[in-house]
């Protein structure tokens, strides 16, 4: 039997409430079928080879050829079907679990001696952060902020603090790149709107090399304790974007516009001791001790009145609150525009074909 208009209509819902992302191959004939199923065979100008999440998609419908709409919709329905009761089988309990690991596998989140500590744990990508670990954070410094630990501490598990956003968040989306920029634009809205508001300290532990939004972000922390390895690098000139996290804002009033320039323009890595020169980093730890010296120092400051820290900090931030918001908005309207561009199109493709690159 054919499958009806109603079937298909039926099926675009359904594919809206899967459980479990079916991946990228799934996701792109999905997007060929239903491009076949409502328009016909594949009538776009091919994109250029840069542009390449259009490309994947124009080569998922392209390679439907002249497939017939109606064939296109049943293969479609049959193809939602078969997600839709994949994802069901599993029983509830199981089903919670993965909810679970999938929370807390790459954000750990612990609370001890009036500390909730957050700690990027993707050690084999450089605790690169996903859309997922961004939507985990936001919920952390939510909860933190209003249980009873006194303060946050961020951390990295492994040789890196954080190498900054994963530079594939945005490669896999099936939407286009317009609607990518676009929910990307709004997540860094969120996740840095929620550093600007947590209203306890905010401390960073740099263990390792720290990278793009893990370095910008700071300038919104109360307190900055890095090892003598980390490294503080902000290449955003390089990879076709401009700086986030207010830095814009932050990092000429810390340390002065020329120093300021030569981090977010020229992307100039600064060593643990340079950036403590700017005023970035509170103190600087020599590696063999770093562990040790720091998180003594931490007890020690989560048994300070907490009442009182959280007042002062209100001070310290109330007048220029509504600065942060608005520079912030401004970055991500920023990001919007950027991110289709070619620029970035290209550094993302250099990152990503690096490897291959170096083994020609
Ligand atoms: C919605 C919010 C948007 C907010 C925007 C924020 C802007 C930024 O944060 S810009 C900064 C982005 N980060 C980078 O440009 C760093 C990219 N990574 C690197 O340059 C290098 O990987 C490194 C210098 C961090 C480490 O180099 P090393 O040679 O020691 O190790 P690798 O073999 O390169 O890395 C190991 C492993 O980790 C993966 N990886 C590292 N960083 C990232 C990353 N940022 N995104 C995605 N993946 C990353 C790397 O690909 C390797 O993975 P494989 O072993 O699977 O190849």
């Amino acid at each position: 039997m054919r499958a009806s208009q109603q079937d298909f209509e039926n099926a675009l819902n359904q594919v809206k409430l899967l459980k479990k992302d079916p991946g990228n191959e799934v996701k792109l004939r999905l997007y060929a079928l239903y491009k076949q199923a409502t328009d016909g065979p594949c009538n776009m100008p091919k994109p250029g080879m840069l542009d390449f999440v259009n490309k994947a998609k124009w080569d998922a419908w392209n390679a439907l050829g002249s497939l017939p709409k109606e064939t296109a919709r049943q293969n479609y329905v049959d193809l939602v079907s078969s997600l839709s009761s994949s994802s069901e089988a599993p029983s509830q309990g199981k089903r919670g679990a993965d909810e679970k690991a999938r929370e807390s596998k790459d954000i750990l989140v612990t609370s001890e001696d009036g500390i909730t500590k957050i700690t990027f744990n993707r050690p084999t990508k450089k605790n690169a952060i996903t859309s997922q670990m961004y939507r985990d954070i936001i919920l952390a410094l939510k909860n933190a902020s209003t249980d009873n630990t006194v303060m946050a501490v961020f951390t990295g598990t492994g040789d890196y603090y954080c190498s900054g956003n994963d530079l594939t968040n945005f490669t896999s989306a099936t939407g286009g790149i317009e609607e990518a920029a676009s929910n990307g634009a709004v997540l860094l809205r969120d996740f840095v709107n929620s550093f600007i508001d947590f209203p306890k300290p905010l401390v960073a532990v740099v263990n390792g090399p720290a990278v793009g939004i893990s370095v910008t972000l700071l300038g919104l922390f109360d307190g900055v304790f890095a090892s003598d390895r980390a490294t503080f690098h902000t290449p955003f000139s390089q990879l076709g974007q401009s700086p986030e996290a207010c830095s814009s804002y932050t990092f000429p009033k810390m340390m002065g516009s020329a120093k300021a320039a030569e981090m977010l323009l020229f992307g100039k890595k600064l060593t643990a001791r340079e950036a403590w020169a700017q005023g970035l980093v509170t103190e600087v730890f020599p590696e063999s001790t770093f562990e040790t010296e720091v998180w003594t120092r931490l007890k020690t400051y989560a048994k300070l009145p907490p009442n009182v820290m959280r007042i002062s900090k209100e001070l310290i931030r109330k007048h220029e609150k509504q600065k942060l918001y608005t520079v912030n908005a401004e970055k991500c309207a920023a990001a919007l525009e950027r991110m289709p561009r070619e620029e970035y199109a290209k550094a993302l493709r250099n990152f990503l074909f690096r490897k291959a690159k170096a083994k020609l």
